[in-house]
């Protein structure tokens, strides 16, 4: 059921042509985003829609009735709204000043204050954070307690619609995750319709359902954030380079942008070589790579400087390894936040270093080797309940370069071949299934890239990039597994 209905607007201030033809509606229950930069015309549409300014062209309904057809005190029942900017009203305590919100429920020539009118006060200040502060002069609150107040305030009116113009503005990070959480839990409980103008992307995206973007007063987009919030759209419309991500925990997407200083240098790690430490093998970056790895600490994607392989002995056995592996790092000074640390029951000292400067660009890899545990992937599923041997192989790729994240998952699909390929052409078998293994039960990888220089769009055998990785992975893993057959024989 359409709650707002904007048809065909347009405003002029004097010359000035501001809004040109916006059309929209917006259904009961939704929380709908206007995004656009500074002067795209977001405030003056929401104040056409608050009737802060008469409408001159188009037109707009209100659940069903025609905005000019409304009186001031039938649209305040209808609707409520926060401005961007609001006067402080001196000599009000928050809770007077909340009060007035209850204006237009109030009848005849001398009202009463009712029961009703109390409980949405107390509800609304207490849905703000501000229930401790109901007595408090207004002009007494710091900046962000006052945008809440006043928000308190057009909750009390009990809406059906409310207009907000950046209602996160001053709020600290919990005031706005609250104010957020509470709006969208009134759009899904009460059918609560939300307009509101933004300007963090991210908060758009993650809380509206559908968004308008504004540009010079004209609909550049419009429709649900996953779909029009596209980096070229966003790019073309506040006129810088934006990047979007998925959110790690909310099927939506986020975005940022570059800073400048980011695209300047280009890195090299040409003097990047394996340091060791009595049970580990390091790598340390002068400057942070960015890495998508499977290691016990920093998985997934991360920027960082530091790689630790640690060697841990045949009787290891601790029941959270992260934990453990985090304290070992602090111990040992690693900054544990930008380190990716993985384990071995390798020993460390037969780690394989490779590196090949290339003309266009340089690959490194650092690969430890043990196949105690070796496993044909195909034929795991035969296998007995895990009897966990000793031997893992645990391979570090370090580019100089800009990987986009298709390349960083296709050399991470290339090494993991050519480690494969490894162990077929070391005819490793599994020995549960006495077919030839793949890997083994516990393998990491981890795949880092300077993000300066060249562009790698790509990393898979296609390309001389995932041709360098696979003959690099490969020739160190055959290596490191000489060196580790070599020091179990001498046992
Ligand atoms: N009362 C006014 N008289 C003349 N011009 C105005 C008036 N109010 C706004 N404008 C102009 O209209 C344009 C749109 O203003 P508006 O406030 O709607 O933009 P906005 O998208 O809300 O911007 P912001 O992100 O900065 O809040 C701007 O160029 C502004 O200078």
């Amino acid at each position: 059921m359409t709650m707002l209905d904007v048809r065909a607007i347009s405003h002029r201030y004097g010359q000035k042509q501001v809004l040109d033809g916006v059309t929209f509606s917006v259904e009961k229950g939704e929380i709908f985003g206007i995004l656009g930069p500074n002067g795209s015309g977001k405030t003056t549409l929401l104040k056409l829609i608050s009737k802060e300014l008469p409408l001159t062209s188009g037109e707009i309904v209100i659940d069903g009735r025609p905005l000019m057809a409304l009186s001031a005190k039938q649209w305040a029942r209808l609707a409520a709204v926060l401005p961007q900017t609001v006067e402080t009203a001196h000599g009000y305590t928050v809770k007077e000043m909340v009060a007035l919100g209850r204006y237009a429920h109030q009848h005849g020539l001398f009202p009463t204050w009712t029961t009703e009118d109390e409980t949405a006060v107390q509800q609304a200040l207490a849905a703000v954070g501000l229930a401790g502060k109901i007595d408090e002069p207004l002009e007494r609150l710091s900046g962000g307690e006052r945008q809440r107040a006043y928000l308190a305030r057009a909750l009390a009116q009990e809406p059906q619609l409310l207009l907000l113009d950046e209602p996160t503005n001053h709020m600290d990070m919990s005031g706005q995750v609250r104010l957020l959480n509470q709006l969208a839990r009134a759009a899904h409980a009460r059918g609560l319709t939300v307009v509101a103008v933004f300007h963090d992307m991210s908060v758009a995206s993650l809380y509206c359902d559908r968004v308008l973007v504004l540009k010079e007063g004209k609909t550049a987009a419009l429709g649900a954030p996953a779909d029009v919030m596209t980096p070229g759209l966003l790019n073309e419309v506040f006129a810088v380079p934006v990047v979007r991500q998925a959110h790690p925990a909310a099927a939506k997407p986020v975005f940022s942008f570059v800073p400048q200083h980011k695209c300047e240098e280009t890195l090299l790690t040409g003097g990047l070589r394996p340091s060791f430490l009595d049970d580990a093998v390091v790598l340390a970056a002068r400057q942070p790579l960015r890495v998508l790895s499977s290691a016990l600490v920093g998985a997934g994607f991360q920027w960082a400087t530091h790689f630790v392989n640690r060697h841990v002995g045949l009787d290891y056995d601790c029941r959270d390894a992260e934990e453990e592996m985090r304290r070992y790092l602090e111990r040992h000074r690693f900054p544990v936040a930008r380190t990716v640390g993985m384990m071995t029951a390798v020993d460390v000292r037969d780690a394989v270093w490779r590196r090949e400067n290339g003309e266009a660009f340089s690959v490194s890899v650092l690969a430890t080797a043990g196949v105690g545990n070796a496993v044909d992937a195909a034929r795991a599923w035969q296998h007995q309940p895990l009897a966990v041997k000793p031997g893992t192989i645990n391979l570090i790729i370090v580019i100089d370069g800009t990987l986009t994240e298709a390349a960083f998952v296709q050399a991470v699909m290339t090494a993991t071949e050519a480690k494969t390929k490894a162990l077929a052409d070391r005819l490793i078998g599994d020995r549960e299934t006495g077919t030839i293994a793949t890997g083994t039960s516990t393998d990491s990888v981890a795949v880092a890239a300077t993000q300066t220089g060249r562009v790698f769009a790509y990393a898979g055998t296609a390309t001389e990039l995932g041709r360098e990785i696979g003959r690099l992975v490969y020739e160190a893993t055959v290596e490191a597994l000489d060196r580790w057959e070599k020091r179990g024989k001498r046992r």
